[in-house]
């Protein structure tokens, strides 16, 4: 069999099992299983495949036909400027969640000789957020804290593979309880989808991104409530908070926010327009 041959079989296959770009997937995971570039993909579409080589082709296929995400299959993804490891306990890093990082880039204090900001990322999964945070500012030290022992160990390797193990500390803990901070800057991509709504979500999502990532109580709010309230008492005088919201929700999140006492709310929009990020500041005293 020929590339172009197992490609073009990979894509019927794709696309029966409901994918929209069912060709560029196949190119995907021939280039990834083979270990080509993208584009050799079409260049060497005449090359003979041996069995070796379209064995564990076969077997990406299949977890793909399953509806696995291609960022699962392969194991990586690319988040700002990083290339994660993910594992089974990981949310897989949203491109829309960037703008979470860039809302706390933005809330940060500007490097000054002798402060060292402190961070804290709340259900910190792969550590995408906080590990973007720490690249973008050598000066500052993180903390992330995730509920999942496994998502907790990614998070950590992946630190240590991008060199930045010595400004990370990564635990194991449920929010806020075990930390006294202060911190100049918290935030938190936190599971909210509204428990009933997982069911309807796509296969690649409800079968592979770990629940407790997902399932944010009745009306997706829950964790929300929990951080207008706790956060406050962690912050540096002035510190500020950024958490991402589900689509809809920022109206809804910035008002238990001014209900609880936080300053300076506002929302920051994702590439789409969507409201996707509620910034805000603690008391100033
Ligand atoms: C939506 S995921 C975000 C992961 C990562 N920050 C990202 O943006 O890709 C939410 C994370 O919160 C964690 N989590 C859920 N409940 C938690 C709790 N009670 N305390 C700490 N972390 C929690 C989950 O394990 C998951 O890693």
């Amino acid at each position: 069999m020929t590339l172009a041959d197992w490609v073009a079989g990979a894509a019927r296959r794709l696309a029966e099992a409901g994918l929209d770009d069912a060709r560029r997937e196949a190119r995907v995971l021939a280039a990834v299983g083979l270990g080509l570039a993208p584009g050799a993909v079409l260049t060497q579409g005449e090359r003979v495949l041996s069995a070796e080589e379209t064995a564990p082709l076969a077997a990406m296929l299949a977890r793909r036909v399953a509806r696995e995400p291609l960022s699962r299959i392969v194991g990586r993804r690319g988040f700002w400027t990083l290339e994660l490891a993910l594992s089974p306990d990981t949310l897989d890093p949203r491109p829309d969640t960037e703008t979470l990082v860039q809302a706390g880039l933005d809330l940060l204090p500007p490097p000054a000789p002798g402060k060292t900001p402190c961070l804290l990322d709340l259900g910190t999964g792969s550590g995408c957020v906080l590990l973007a945070l720490l690249s973008e500012r050598p000066d500052a030290l993180g903390v992330g804290v995730d509920i999942a022992p496994g998502a907790a160990a990614t998070a950590q390797a992946n630190a240590r593979a991008l060199g930045l193990a010595d400004r990370v500390l990564v635990v194991v803990g449920d929010w806020l309880t075990a930390l006294r901070g202060p911190f100049d800057l918290i935030v938190s991509n936190p599971p909210y989808i509204p428990s009933a709504d997982i069911a309807g979500l796509e296969p690649e999502v409800r079968c592979f991104d770990p629940w407790r990532a997902l399932d944010g109580g009745p009306d997706g709010l829950a964790p929300y409530r929990l951080l207008a309230r706790e956060a406050p008492a962690r912050l540096t005088p002035g510190g500020a908070l950024a958490v991402e919201v589900g689509q809809g929700q920022d109206a809804d999140v910035a008002a238990l926010l001014a209900a609880a006492g936080w300053r300076e709310i506002g929302v920051k929009q994702d590439l789409a327009g969507v409201g996707r990020c509620v910034v805000a500041r603690g008391r100033q005293e």
